[in-house]
């Protein structure tokens, strides 16, 4: 059977996901969550002319000569506004924060002024609207704040809190099921028996899932039957999207399609022209209440991230209402390069941005098991389907690496 292109296994994935429904959440629990609508000002800031400074507020022209004496007839603080009327040859004493009394137009800060009781004497000249901001000035009611499909920010929740919003109406979060696969498989930090590794994969890929905005629930290991396949299967309904790490391949224990046809999953496809990642799957099933993606991962750690990083993070982004793609840079190669096979090669690389083009320059051992390697990549070099040997200072397609 042919490898499917990248693209197109990608372009399938993305057509076969909506948006999720719209769910309210406190400002509080907004961080990273993604606007379902666009949001607006339901206030003016500052709701009111406001005193930048500590000091006295005036009409500037009393003051446009000095020394000038002015009687103090009250004060205005943050909160506690001023309800008379500053008339000429009059002050207020004012407070960073407050409202600024009617009448005047201008503050001067204490430092240039002696106040003895009543009679506030002026050193320095002031200008109309010295140390005010004026009502409005940050953004006014209905002005457009942010757009659906946002991914919220900690300065967008500053923003939204002093626009009047408590809560923020965002798309809810996709629930990502990761299941592991393999006889080999321990928890990470148990002692490794003979033939034991730990299951690093389900703990990458969950945080690659939270930071893309989904919840992550681990389902733990299952062994390599059909029995412990089909149990943990079940343990995934309710998720909107099902990862099995492993036995995607073509071995005698590599049972996790069987499995998940008999729990009534359809595949679209099985086999991409991918390096690494050349045994990944897509499917959908019925599990409990709704449609659920089944994403088959290769269970090598390498292949599993960046496969995590070009298919589940897009997936999840299209269910978020949102496109989050990989960050592509034209570079030039750091080292020669064989020619490439069938499959496009997602190879690891340091870039080296001090260089104008930059230069990506691949790790030796490409192998899906560095794992390495992959953590101190900065980029992945995007070397197409049977590209002949390219030597060193060729272009090249370099993809960002971002999770
Ligand atoms: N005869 C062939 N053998 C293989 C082929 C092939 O085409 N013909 N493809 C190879 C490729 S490419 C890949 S990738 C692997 C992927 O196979 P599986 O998805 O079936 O993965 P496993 O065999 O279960 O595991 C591969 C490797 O990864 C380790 N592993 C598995 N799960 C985890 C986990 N959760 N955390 C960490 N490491 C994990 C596992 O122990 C193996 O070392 O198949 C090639 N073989
Ligand atoms: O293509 Mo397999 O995904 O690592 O080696």
């Amino acid at each position: 059977m042919a490898l499917l292109p990248v693209a197109e296994a990608l372009k399938h994935i993305l057509e076969s996901a909506d948006t999720l429904e719209t769910e309210d959440v406190s400002l509080r629990h907004a961080l990273g969550r993604t606007l379902a609508r666009s949001i607006e000002a339901r206030v003016d800031n500052p709701p009111f002319d406001a005193s930048a400074m500590d000091g006295y507020a005036v009409r500037a022209e009393d003051v446009s000569e000095v020394p000038v004496t002015l009687k103090l007839i009250g004060e205005a603080g943050a909160g506690q506004p001023f309800s008379g009327t500053v008339a000429k040859g009059q002050t207020v004493r004012i407070f960073t924060g407050a409202a600024m009394p009617s009448g005047a137009d201008s503050v001067v800060i204490q430092e240039n002024v002696t106040a003895d009781g009543a009679a506030v004497t002026f050193r320095e000249a002031a200008d109309r609207d010295d140390n005010v901001r004026p009502k409005g000035q940050d953004f006014t009611k209905g002005r457009a704040l942010f757009e659906k499909g946002q991914r919220l920010t900690a300065r967008d929740i500053l923003l939204a809190a002093a626009a009047g919003h408590g809560t923020l109406p965002v798309v809810r979060k996709p629930i990502v099921a990761l299941l592991a696969t393999g006889d080999e498989l321990v928890e990470p930090g148990t002692p490794l028996g003979p033939g034991q590794i730990s299951a690093s994969n389900s703990f990458g890929l969950a945080a690659v899932v939270e930071a893309a905005g989904g919840e992550a629930r681990l389902l733990g290991i299952a062994r390599d039957t059909l029995d412990s396949l089909d149990d943990a299967i079940r343990q995934a309904d309710g998720a909107d999207i099902l990862v099995t790490i492993g036995g995607a391949s073509v071995g005698d224990y590599d049972l996790v399609r069987p499995a998940l046809e008999n729990a009534g999953a359809k595949l679209a496809f099985y086999k991409i022209a991918m390096r690494p990642g050349k045994p990944l799957f897509f499917g959908s099933r019925t599990a409990g209440k709704n449609q659920q993606h089944c994403l088959g991962l290769p269970g090598n750690p390498v292949a599993s991230l960046i496969c995590s990083r070009v298919f589940l993070v897009p997936l999840l982004g299209r269910l978020l209402g949102r496109d989050v793609p990989l960050e592509a840079i034209d570079a030039v190669l750091g080292d020669a390069l064989p020619a490439n096979g069938p499959r496009e090669h997602y190879m690891r690389a340091r870039l080296d941005l001090t260089t104008a083009p930059p230069r990506a320059v691949p790790f030796k051992n490409q192998d899906s098991g560095m794992i390495t390697a992959l953590q101190c990549a900065d980029c992945l070099i995007v070397v197409p389907i049977d590209a002949p040997a390219q030597p060193a200072g060729s272009p090249v397609k370099v993809l960002k690496l971002d999770i």
